[in-house]
């Protein structure tokens, strides 16, 4: 069941927001919908939640067309990025709000909320009041608020926006892990890449109004449908007259190499014989940046001239793990040999005048 959307169209004035959205998102699920800004995901969402009507096409949760229904008769669980907490009431009364104005029972609601405060571990807070919760807490009764009504679906515009981003990432991981407990049919709005791959088991990437791909994580990042989901979705380097990931770059010190030279050669890249031909290039150049991020090394080479064309001025970069550094044991400075991974993804690179790739936001 889930969410059926089809033939979606939402313009403001002339200005079209949604173009013929059609997707179906799963019942149970955490679909994250991830695009850049102004790309129209908190409008599909306000749709969902009954706060904005679609010009044309239909809505259905559960099997129910909900299109023309308001927002209250959704059974809609909302968490936004500020949320608007009762602030004279105590969290306990925050949370038992949606249950007491559907005069559930006295007891009932006692027990569930005591339920709702420990599945979001605030049980030692109930009785303060929102304005004594940090901002992490804050956002976890929001969500025990939103799903006390028991809700069949949650909406979340960037739930975590406003955090820092060492509280992000626990809510992250904590939001991830209570999907896993209860299973609400969830969809929530983000600009960020990490989260929506950390957190989703189905991402929908909206580019202009327009569904870009719809797929798990693993999907998106390593069968990107279009040239705009290889570039949002994470970070690429230019080798050559290619794009790809900066993990996908082989690299061995030109002293372990044969054939070194620039352009089109042969190389023994990662142990075994790589040919330009079949690769989108085998480079030479020197490493000249060295940084170590956690458990990561990303190095950039700056490559020789090339005989046959133009110098590609921007570095390459390259990310490996430390063990792979070690490994090959690279040393800042190295002459190098660089050519993508015979299973990298690969992109023809922008060509001048074409416009500029979106840049990731993380
Ligand atoms: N009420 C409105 N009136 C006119 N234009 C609107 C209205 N609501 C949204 N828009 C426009 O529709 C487009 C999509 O907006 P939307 O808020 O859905 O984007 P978004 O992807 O959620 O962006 P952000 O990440 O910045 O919140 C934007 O260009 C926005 O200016």
């Amino acid at each position: 069941m889930g969410i059926e959307i089809r033939g979606l169209n939402k313009s403001y004035g002339d200005f079209a927001a949604l173009r013929d959205i059609t997707l179906s998102l799963p019942s149970g699920g955490l679909t994250a919908l991830l695009g850049p800004s102004g790309s129209g995901k908190t409008t599909l969402l306000r749709i969902l939640g009954g706060q904005e009507s679609p010009d044309t096409g239909t809505v259905q949760i559960d099997g129910q067309d909900v299109t023309v229904l308001p927002a209250q008769k959704r059974n809609i669980g909302f968490v936004f990025q500020h949320y608007a907490a009762f602030r004279h009431m105590t969290v306990a009364k925050n949370v038992a709000f949606g249950l007491e104005i559907r005069r559930v029972p006295k007891a009932q609601i006692r027990q569930r909320v005591e339920e709702l405060l420990s599945l979001v571990q605030l049980s030692q807070h109930g009785h303060k009041m929102p304005s004594q919760l940090s901002g992490g807490q804050r956002q976890r009764m929001a969500l025990a608020r939103a799903l006390a009504i028991d809700p069949s679906v949650l909406l979340l515009d960037e739930p975590f926006g406003a955090l820092d981003a060492k509280v992000r990432k626990e809510l992250r991981d904590w939001l991830r892990r209570l999907h896993d407990d209860v299973h609400v049919t969830s969809v929530f709005v983000t600009h960020d890449q990490e989260e929506a791959l950390e957190v989703a088991d189905t991402i929908v990437v909206v580019n202009e109004g327009v569904v870009e791909q719809v797929g798990t994580p693993e999907e998106i990042y390593d069968r990107p449908a279009s040239d705009f989901v290889f570039r949002f979705i994470g970070e690429t380097t230019q080798l050559g007259e290619m794009l790809l990931r900066p993990h996908d770059v082989r690299i061995v010190p030109e002293a372990s190499g044969t054939g070194a030279g620039a352009g089109n050669c042969s190389a023994g890249v990662g142990g075994s014989d790589l040919s330009s031909s079949d690769l989108g290039g085998v480079f030479s150049g020197e490493i000249t940046r060295w940084n170590r991020v956690g458990f990561e090394t990303r190095l950039e080479v700056t490559l020789d001239p090339t005989a046959q064309g133009p110098v590609q001025q921007t570095p390459v970069h390259v990310q490996l793990t430390r063990t792979e550094v070690r490994g090959l044991g690279l040393q800042p400075g190295d002459r190098v040999i660089v050519a993508p991974h015979p299973d990298a993804e690969l992109r023809p690179a922008q060509r001048a005048g074409a416009p500029e790739p979106v840049l990731a936001a993380v």
